[in-house]
């Protein structure tokens, strides 16, 4: 037995979820008509409706139990300390630190990490003006038109999400595009449109090595060397974001073009750092600031609001019940707004990278299910796509309404088609409909009664599918912020309740190193003999039949 499943409220919530088992959600609403007030919370900016979960007073009171029994506000006051809460790495996880006020003054090892904070910020933000004004000139003095983001993973996930996010609030000084897969497709599409004059390219990579991330800059400069021999023309054409000057400078980029970043700001946590320098470039300094502030507000609302109104740990607590005790193995973003269409891949990574292992702190094999797989698309697309196994499939996939009372952009009556949508989906996936109501709805129609019963199993849709709401007054920076950091604290109280280390990614590292072996037998033409007989073969069938 687990430090986890010994605890009193994890084996009652054993308990509750095998009693649980023949409840209906359509049940607990009608036998409580203020269920919708006691499991939602409104907060300024945001309504969370946690109703259509398969939790009842008990379970909700011993899912805070649970909350309790982990020390979850220790834990929470270790993080906000600097504590090295990351201690497979011996790492602080302060990305909290980014967004807060400048008159705030905050040591880690005797160094005060706000100052450095807001010293980086005012860096950016002249930046961002010496580009967007067009002061800032590329190497025949024409005004940068183009910035080219390069990184990956948390250095590309986070900036591209909110910049698609928040599309509709950009000016039209300056396109940004993304490049971060190595396939070398995606540089050469976005370089075939752009002119070396006027680009900007922003490296982003903490550790300055990612090997994606360096290929495509160093494809990237050899672009801007075959367009011109302009000395000096890197330092106006290329900046980086990084926490290794020594490998910035050994690629040839200028110390004075390099933002910091900090070991205590893990990838996936990172947007708010001058990784989101790219955010900033398109849509202007105020509305990275608006975004920083959202994220504080979520801050402000985590660190000092009481357990049980606490939106990201119940968040947490639901993804814990649904997955842990309730046997849930998948997880539905569906946002309803175009412009989160990123969002799914965006928590993909900050929950799976975070969460999906399979030890405790002290190493020791978990004994239940740590957090589902993420996946997701916007809604309604994805009501045309598998929202039929949401709704009648044999697995049941907890989900995440997200949406909005003011639409980014407004055309015609498009809001309220969509956000029907929301709402409609919402209550089928809870209620269903029982074989009486297909029989009554399909005799409506003047089907016989053996045309009927050879359709009922088929219409039948059982519900009890649990969904979580979330709706923001807008998609505007400062909601983005907002909800963006309620997933980080949620996916850090996940990591607390199941006592797995959230700030650590070992499982992807053990790919990269294999990869660089293999890159170098790629160079050669040599037969390899050397891993296993699949991995030969794959390899030597792929040297044989290349013709590049
Ligand atoms: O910023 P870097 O060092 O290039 O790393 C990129 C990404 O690679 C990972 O280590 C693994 O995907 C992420 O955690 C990180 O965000």
């Amino acid at each position: 037995m687990s430090n986890r499943t010994a605890l009193p409220s994890w084996q009652s919530l054993q308990l509750l979820a095998k009693n649980i088992q023949g409840v209906h959600l359509k049940q607990l609403f009608s036998d409580d008509a203020e269920r919708f007030e006691r499991y939602s919370i409104a907060i300024d900016g945001l309504l969370f409706d946690y109703s259509k979960n398969l939790i009842t007073p008990e379970i909700h009171e011993q899912l805070l139990a649970l909350a309790k029994d982990v020390n979850l506000i220790e834990w929470r006051e270790k993080m906000f300390r600097g504590e090295r809460i990351n201690f497979t790495e011996n790492r602080s996880v302060l990305h909290t630190a980014l967004r807060q006020r400048a008159d705030n003054p905050f040591m880690l090892d005797g160094e005060n990490i706000n100052q450095a904070v807001h010293t980086e910020l005012k860096k950016m933000s002249v930046f961002v003006e010496q580009v967007r004004s067009g002061a800032w000139l590329g190497y025949d003095n024409q005004a940068i038109t183009d910035v080219v983001s390069i990184g990956v993973g948390g250095s590309n996930l986070g900036p591209q999400m909110a910049t698609e996010a928040l599309k509709p609030y950009a000016d039209d000084r300056l396109n940004v595009h993304y490049v971060s897969n190595a396939d070398g497709v995606q540089i050469h599409q976005v370089l075939a449109r752009l002119n070396p004059a006027t680009t900007l390219f922003v490296v982003s990579s903490k550790t300055f090595t990612t090997s994606e991330t360096m290929t495509n800059a160093r494809t990237a400069l050899a672009w801007l060397n075959a367009a011109t021999d302009v000395e000096g023309a890197v330092a106006k054409h290329f900046v980086a974001v990084s926490s290794n000057l020594t490998k910035t400078a050994e690629f040839g980029i200028d110390s004075a073009n390099v933002f910091a970043m900090w070991d205590w700001v893990g990838g996936r946590f990172s947007l708010w750092s001058a990784i989101g320098l790219p955010i900033a470039l398109y849509l202007g300094f105020d509305t990275f600031t608006e975004l920083l502030a959202g994220a504080a507000d979520a801050d402000e609302h985590f660190f000092n609001t009481e357990l049980s109104q606490n939106i990201p740990v119940i968040m947490a607590l639901l993804s814990v019940w649904n997955t842990s005790f309730l046997g849930a193995k998948a997880q539905a973003i569906l946002p309803y707004d175009q412009t989160m269409h990123m969002l799914p891949a965006y928590l993909q990574q900050a929950e799976m990278e975070s969460n999906g292992k399979s030890v405790t702190f002290a190493g020791d094999s978990v004994d239940y299910t740590t957090v589902p797989l993420i996946w997701g698309m916007t809604g309604i697309n994805g009501q045309h796509a598998f929202y039929q196994y949401l709704h009648q499939g044999t697995t049941i996939v907890p989900a995440d309404f997200i949406g909005s009372i003011e639409p980014s952009v407004a055309v015609g009556h498009h809001h309220q088609v969509l956000m029907s949508n929301f709402f409609a989906q919402t209550q089928a996936l809870m209620n269903g409909v029982d074989a009486n109501e297909v029989r009554a709805a399909l005799g409506k129609k003047g089907l016989s009664d053996t045309e009927i019963e050879q359709l009922v199993a088929h219409k039948v849709h059982q519900g009890n599918r649990p969904t979580t709401s979330i709706i923001l007054d807008k998609i505007d920076a400062r909601g983005l912020g907002r909800l963006i950091a309620f997933y980080e604290h949620k996916i850090f109280c996940q990591g607390i309740l199941l006592e797995i280390c959230s700030f650590d990614q070992w499982g992807v590292e053990l790919g990269k190193g294999l990869a660089s072996n293999i890159e170098a037998e790629l160079a050669t033409n040599n037969i390899v003999l050397g891993h296993d007989s699949s991995t030969n073969g794959l390899v030597n069938y792929f040297k044989q039949k290349r013709t590049i």
